[in-house]
């Protein structure tokens, strides 16, 4: 079901596209393209998806109830759908990106426009799914497409606003006319780095949110978990050549309010389970979708470590996910260390001290 609202012009041009992964995401983009007037090669691995999506026009495993209306072309043949594609925008858990365009990549095309859609990190090499595009791919043009976007409420047409980050503007138009309609607008940003790089970090901060709600912390301690995290990921972006304004826009301050606040969030999801005492690995077989702060929590507490960037609450975080700390001492701990300066990641330390 949608509320409604009216498709766009039918004026606007008319492309052939592709979407790759038939999740959550996937399914929701899958659905804007096509209520725009877009053929979309749907690309899943799984047959019998790819038949109900075909005869149904539903994916009930991943949004179920929700009708994907237009030229949608479900399939599992994914040269087939690459080939006829203008552009492809790619929605695959992190865990699995390389492999699965690293297994295609002769079938992209030199120019061809390839959007990352997914919000997490390589373990090898701390890679970000842009990284690995320019390095499978490298003769495609890139971008990334990270904001507040819940999938469950993109498809019932609430009101959504997202970033499209490329070097090339012509990308950046694009995306913007293939995907902007009445209830979704597309922003624009150079910063490939820090769009991608803050919409997986704020993953981790949606579980710290998630165990904070299940412990009825209140909502002083909500919005001290908000800021702090905002502050502690621009300062680590920050140090690996993000510009921190990106942080201030929807894909930074807008992502990391929304996956904070929402129980329709998958991480926030995971900290609450395991705030109210569920085991991790129970706590995501129930969820049965993709998390990835639970990996890019991982990933960002080694590579601080290994850069010397203060992260207390990923320390605090993987100490009680992974470390056998419990929750109670860990906030104590964080409670009762240093008191530092606010917004030290764009005001000089000098200026507040
Ligand atoms: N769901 C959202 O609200 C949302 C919003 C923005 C970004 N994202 C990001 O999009 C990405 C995908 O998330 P999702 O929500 O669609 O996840 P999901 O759990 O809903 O679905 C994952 C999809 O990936 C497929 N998949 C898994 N392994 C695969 C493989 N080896 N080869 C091919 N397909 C494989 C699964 O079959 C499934 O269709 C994630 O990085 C997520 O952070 C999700
Ligand atoms: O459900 P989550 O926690 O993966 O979050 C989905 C989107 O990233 C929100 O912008």
């Amino acid at each position: 079901m949608t509320n409604g609202r009216s498709m766009p012009e039918s004026n606007k041009p008319v492309a052939e596209v592709a979407v790759l992964g038939g999740g959550s995401f996937g399914t929701a983009m899958a659905k804007v393209l096509g209520e725009n007037g877009h053929r979309v090669h749907f690309w899943m691995r799984d047959e019998a998806q790819a038949q109900e999506v075909r005869t149904t026009r539903i994916n009930s495993r991943y949004m179920p109830g929700i009708e994907i209306t237009g030229d949608i072309l479900p399939t599992t043949d994914l040269a087939d759908a690459v080939s006829k594609a203008e552009l492809v925008f790619v929605a695959i858990p992190s865990k699995a990106f390389r492999t699965v365009i690293r297994e295609n990549s002769e079938k992209f095309r030199e120019g061809q426009v390839v959007v990352s859609l997914t919000k997490g990190i390589e373990a090898h090499g701390f890679k970000l799914m842009s990284e690995i595009l320019q390095e499978e791919i490298p003769r495609c043009r890139i971008g990334v497409l990270s904001g507040p976007n819940l999938a469950s409420e993109i498809v019932n047409q609430d009101l959504t606003a997202t970033v499209i980050a490329a070097k090339d503007p012509d990308v950046r138009h694009k995306v913007q006319q293939l995907l902007g309609c009445e209830y979704f607008r597309v922003y624009a940003n150079v910063d490939i780095y820090g769009v991608e790089l803050a919409g997986a970090l704020k993953n981790i901060y949606a579980i710290v949110a998630g165990l904070a709600a299940a412990m009825n912390m209140g909502e002083n301690a909500n919005a001290m978990l908000i800021t702090r995290g905002l502050a502690e990921m621009s300062r680590f972006a920050v140090s690996l050549g993000a510009n921190p304004m990106t942080f201030m826009g929807l894909a930074g301050v807008g992502d990391l309010i929304v996956t904070c606040t929402s129980s329709k969030s998958r991480n926030y999801r995971i900290g609450y389970a395991v705030g109210q005492g569920q085991n991790l690995e129970d706590a995501v077989a129930e969820l049965g979708q993709v998390a990835e702060g639970i990996y890019t929590l991982e990933l960002v507490k080694k590579k601080a470590e290994a850069i010397g960037i203060y992260m207390p609450l990923v320390r605090g975080l993987y100490e009680i996910l992974y470390g056998n700390s419990s929750i109670n001492a860990v906030i104590k701990s964080l409670m009762t260390s240093v008191q530092n300066s606010d917004v030290e990641f764009i005001l000089p330390r000098t200026i507040v001290e």
